[in-house]
């Protein structure tokens, strides 16, 4: 029988260590990277590593307050509540940059679900159940009129919001197979730039339409498809160029790749438990 408070805390550092990840690879066109701040003239990479530590305590307590329940209008209120209270946190490390909100929600709501599972179920049933839980309505949501909503009700997209209600339907659909394959085919790093550029190329990215609008979104679909094909990743570079040029960041992609690396690091913890098993037995 595993300890809430531990495997609560286990989780919290896979996240943290998701974010980290995330942003630390580089090069990543228009985002905060170990190179350059991109597009965002108000952040750098210690700022955002510094933003992702500060939400252990958040994704932890997700955690314990999902710990062996089911999906239920009440457990959305409560995690609502506790990401909230991680984006205040955010807000004062971070001097009132944005720099994981879209992060908390979808990597806090596949928080959630891990651990109403207690980590025992596939990436799968992992974002299908994150998705019962955003289906259910969240009452104390403070009325706002966000980038993102402007940008869904200008363009008639779904964000990230329905990203999730839908279960996540790009990383289950595009970013995870190709993450698995390229992981088989090349390696580790080149499974985590592959899977990022497939997010970018299908993606209807809120960050990217708030500022490029629909040019913006279909320059950044298309570049992102026509390196994914040619498989030169030293190509990066350039539209990294390209992206600070035109103001463009697609932090929803990026959301996403930390996602996805969370369900990998994820299930290699269920894998190396199930080893263990079978070692005793
Ligand atoms: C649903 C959320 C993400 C708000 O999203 P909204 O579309 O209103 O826009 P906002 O521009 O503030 O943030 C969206 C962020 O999501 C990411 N994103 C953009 N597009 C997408 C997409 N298609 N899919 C997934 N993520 C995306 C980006 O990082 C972007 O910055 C969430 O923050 C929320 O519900 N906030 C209310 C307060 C709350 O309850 N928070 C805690 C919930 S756990
Ligand atoms: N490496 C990264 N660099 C920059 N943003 C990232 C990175 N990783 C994830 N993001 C996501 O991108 C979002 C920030 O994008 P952006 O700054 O465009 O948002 P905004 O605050 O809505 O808009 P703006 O800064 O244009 O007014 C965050 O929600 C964050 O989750």
């Amino acid at each position: 029988m595993q300890d809430a408070h531990i495997f609560s805390s286990t989780l919290a550092d896979l996240a943290v260590a998701s974010l980290v990840e995330e942003v630390s690879l580089t090069p990543k066109p228009g985002l905060v990277d170990l190179n350059d701040q991109g597009s965002h003239n108000d952040l750098d990479y210690a700022t955002m590593v510094k933003s992702a530590n500060c939400l252990h305590e958040t994704f932890s307590k997700m955690a314990m307050a999902a710990y062996g329940e089911r999906p239920s209008q009440s457990l959305r209120e409560k995690i609502g509540e506790i990401g909230r209270e991680g984006e205040n946190t955010m807000f004062q490390v971070t001097n009132g940059v944005n720099t994981h909100k879209g992060a908390i929600w979808s990597l806090g709501l596949l928080t959630a679900s891990a651990a109403i599972h207690k980590g025992e179920c596939d990436e799968l049933a992992l974002c299908f159940t994150a998705g019962e839980i955003a289906r259910f309505d969240d009452r104390y949501i403070p009325p706002q009129l966000t980038n993102g909503i402007k940008a869904i009700n200008k363009y008639g997209v779904n964000g990230a919001k329905v990203e999730a209600q839908l279960a996540f339907p790009h990383i289950r659909t595009v970013s995870m197979p190709i993450f698995k394959t390229s992981l088989i085919q090349y390696n580790y790093e080149v499974a985590k730039f592959r899977s990022f550029l497939a997010l970018m190329a299908n993606l209807d990215d809120t960050c990217l339409l708030h500022r490029g609008g629909i040019e913006g979104l279909d320059y950044a679909k298309q570049y992102a498809t026509t390196v994914l094909e040619s498989g030169n990743l030293d190509e990066l570079e350039s539209m990294n160029e390209e992206f600070i040029w035109r103001n463009l960041s697609p932090g929803g992609s990026a959301d996403l790749l930390a996602a996805t690396i969370y369900l990998y690091k994820i299930s290699q913890m269920r894998l190396s438990k199930d080893m263990e098993l079978a070692t005793i037995h």
